[in-house]
């Protein structure tokens, strides 16, 4: 029996992985669609042509990184859709507007007819009934300084140059966010308590753990 299997977790569930850059959602995702058998859908961040020209100079290039954002996201939705589910998604698409749009508003670095523009075309986009929420939020959480050395670690340029105090800022944001967020069931998880690098077996616990929470909010989706 395999693991899917063995904890209860429906073929067409949809589960998103959630957290503030270089947490791990990535190495969680990749771990969890292979011990579950379901399909990814990743953010590509090598062929995004705003990424590194929006670290460079937010104010000129955040509305059109959040556009790009979304409509990928957007894609990648109907992806998932198409095949009936059996997916695990690396960053929510809720992320987006509730932590990066929103703190570039708040900083002064995206004006106030973008952000307007944006969460409208957001709300009219997303926030319908017609858009399938996920089935599980899993939230990846974890000091800021193991978050900072992992962002080190990777060695993405952009990302290790920009200051501290950016992912401070966003790390505070994320937990304001996480606590008031309500779309689908969410399960957190705290980083140091697996080590999916050195121990990859661990990743039955978690298994285990979104096979009972979606077991316990199985009647939402009825
Ligand atoms: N459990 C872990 N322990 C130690 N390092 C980790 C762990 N999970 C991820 N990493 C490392 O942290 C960095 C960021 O991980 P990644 O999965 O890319 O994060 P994200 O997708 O959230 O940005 C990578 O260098 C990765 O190898
Ligand atoms: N919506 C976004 N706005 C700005 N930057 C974003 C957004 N979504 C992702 N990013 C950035 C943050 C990282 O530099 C890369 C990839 O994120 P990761 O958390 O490492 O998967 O894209």
């Amino acid at each position: 029996m395999n693991l899917r299997e063995k904890y209860n977790i429906p073929a067409n569930a949809v589960i998103t992985i959630a957290g503030t850059v270089g947490v791990g959602k990535s190495t969680m995702t990749n771990a969890l669609s292979q011990s579950l058998n379901f399909r990814t859908s990743y953010e590509k961040v090598d062929t995004n042509p705003y990424l590194d020209k929006f670290y460079d100079d937010f104010e000129k290039w955040s509305f059109h990184l959040q556009i790009y954002f979304l409509a990928e996201r957007f894609k990648e939705q109907k992806r998932i859709f198409e095949y009936g589910g059996g997916f695990i998604q690396d960053r929510s698409i809720y992320e987006d507007t509730g932590i990066f749009a929103k703190m570039h508003y708040d900083k002064g670095t995206m004006s106030p007819t973008d952000y307007e523009t944006y969460t409208n075309l957001f709300d009219a986009m997303v926030m319908t009934p017609y858009f399938p929420h996920p089935d599980l939020l899993v939230y990846l959480e974890g000091p800021i300084d193991d978050v900072i050395g992992r962002i080190q670690e990777r060695g993405r340029e952009m990302e290790q140059q920009t200051p501290h105090t950016y992912w401070q800022e966003m790390h505070g944001r994320y937990e304001d966010w996480i606590n008031n967020f309500n779309a689908c069931p969410v399960l957190r998880i705290d980083i140091n308590d697996y080590d999916l690098m050195k121990n990859p077996d661990q990743v039955e616990d978690v298994v285990a753990r979104i096979g009972y929470m979606l077991e316990q909010t199985s009647h939402l989706r009825k």
